[in-house]
């Protein structure tokens, strides 16, 4: 079986390596053997970490995908273009493809699955969501005969890797993203990472196999971690609590809808994700029979990350010689995903007051008016002023953000300070 390799960077250059590494138990395990037929690269005369045969490399990605001897295609460039094509053009042929590509996935993914229908190859995607985690393959296969109710997790590396140095050797961001970068975590443009748009990507993929419906990244909610600052880190850290970036995919109470979310979150240290450290991944899937299932291990890196690949590999090699195709898309159920404002979380909040008679009533008041019910108050003196940190019960983001909202225009509000949703505690 002919394999052609498009990018050769982190991940692409780990796949080299595993290729051959691997080629005499990969052949027994598909049953033929897997042939590298060329590596496609942006430039042919780059110094490279790992050995390649010089004579496999070219920079013309579209005459090696839609060579008649290529059988199986692996794409590790990235992006949307010219991924896009690349795969398009693979799989009309009948070829199939194994990509780790979360953001065009969570773009265009019709377009790709579409493509994979019509040309009757596989598309595999397991390297795209928690790296190494088998995540996709158990819920495309694995769960195929359960019900999932909700997906929740780390699925982000880079951003995990940034809040645990903050937290435990309290590092800058700007230092513990250099390390990230360092060690091959972060995305080519590392806002991909610390704006939310990567662990996004992931939410839609996770949520399109958790509900049978299609998602796109465009209707998560998508907050990063940019503004969360060393205080917010302390602050959380002196309530029991840790920060972590989390992607959350939950059917509604009626199970109509589903909500897909990306934001920071307070969870307690407790709680089995406050334990996930450096750049691990943690996911958990809720499905009606089979409980609470979790999901852990390196999401990030290039030889984890070559892991799943090369698993899919193996997956589409094997279908390939049966002349069987794996699992199709399946977006049946095809439901919506409900706005932001319908999701039900918690909430905390520092609030700068002055400390003066009424004010905790007052307050306490404005939480009532948008039916939110407080859970904890902890009150510290400042002088004139004081500092009251509130945690609430379950409301709707609507009616939390209509409070902090309505708390800034209260007269002896001095500032309303580390709004933060918090999970994993009830
Ligand atoms: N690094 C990681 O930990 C993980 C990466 N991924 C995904 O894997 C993919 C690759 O990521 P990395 O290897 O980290 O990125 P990278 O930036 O290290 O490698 C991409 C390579 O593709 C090459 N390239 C760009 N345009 C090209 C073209 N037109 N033709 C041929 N080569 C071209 C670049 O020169 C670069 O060497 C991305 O989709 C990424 O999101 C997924 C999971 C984890
Ligand atoms: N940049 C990503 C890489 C894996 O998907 C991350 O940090 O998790
Ligand atoms: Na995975």
């Amino acid at each position: 079986m002919k394999v052609a390799l498009l990018g050769c960077g982190v991940v692409g250059s780990q796949v080299v390596k595993l290729l051959h590494e691997q080629a005499d138990d990969l052949a027994a395990r598909i049953g033929a053997p897997l042939e590298l037929a060329g590596v496609a690269v942006r430039r042919l005369g780059r110094k490279r970490d790992i050995d390649v045969d010089p004579a496999l490399l070219t920079t013309d990605a579209e005459a090696l995908v839609t060579r008649d001897d290529v059988d199986l295609v692996v794409e590790v460039i990235g992006g949307i273009e010219p991924a896009r094509s690349l795969i398009v053009a693979a799989l009309s042929r009948g070829k199939a493809v194994v990509t780790a590509n979360k953001a065009l996935l969570a773009e265009d993914g019709a377009t790709l699955h579409e493509a994979a229908r019509a040309g009757g190859g596989d598309l595999y995607f397991e390297a795209s969501v928690a790296g190494a985690i088998p995540l996709l393959r158990p819920l495309r296969e694995s769960l195929a005969g359960d019900h999932v109710r909700r997906v929740l997790g780390i699925v982000n590396g880079t951003t995990n890797y940034i809040l645990d140095q903050m937290d435990t050797s309290g590092a800058s961001f700007t230092d513990a993203l250099e390390e990230a970068q360092a060690l091959g975590y972060a995305e080519a443009d590392p806002t991909a990472d610390v704006e939310g748009f990567d662990a996004a990507a992931k939410a839609a993929i996770l949520a399109g196999l958790a509900f049978h419906s299609r998602v796109t990244a465009e209707q998560v909610h998508r907050e990063g971690i940019t503004e969360i600052t060393a205080t917010d880190v302390a602050s959380a850290k002196a309530m029991g609590y840790v920060i972590k970036l989390l992607a959350i995919c939950a059917r509604s109470d009626d199970g109509s809808s589903v909500g897909v979310r990306v934001h920071p979150a307070m969870i307690p240290r407790t709680h089995p994700l406050a334990g996930v450290r450096e750049a691990y991944n943690a996911v958990f899937v809720e499905a009606e029979s089979a409980g609470q299932l979790m999901f852990y291990g390196k999401g990030a890196g290039g030889a984890p990350t070559a892991s799943a690949v090369l698993g899919d590999l193996v997956a589409v090699a094997r279908n390939r010689l049966a002349g069987a195709r794996g699992p199709r898309e399946s977006t049946y159920a095809s439901l919506p995903v409900h706005p932001m404002g319908e999701t039900v979380t918690r909430c905390h909040v520092a609030l700068d007051v002055a400390d003066r008679p009424g004010v905790l009533a007052r307050v306490a008041e404005e939480f009532a008016q948008h039916d939110v019910s407080i859970q904890t108050v902890r009150q510290e003196g400042h002088g004139d002023d004081a500092q009251l940190v509130i945690v609430t019960h379950r409301a709707t983001d609507a009616a939390l953000t209509a409070t902090m909202e309505s708390l800034r225009k209260l007269e002896f509000v001095r500032a309303v300070a580390g709004v933060m949703r918090v999970e994993g505690d009830e």
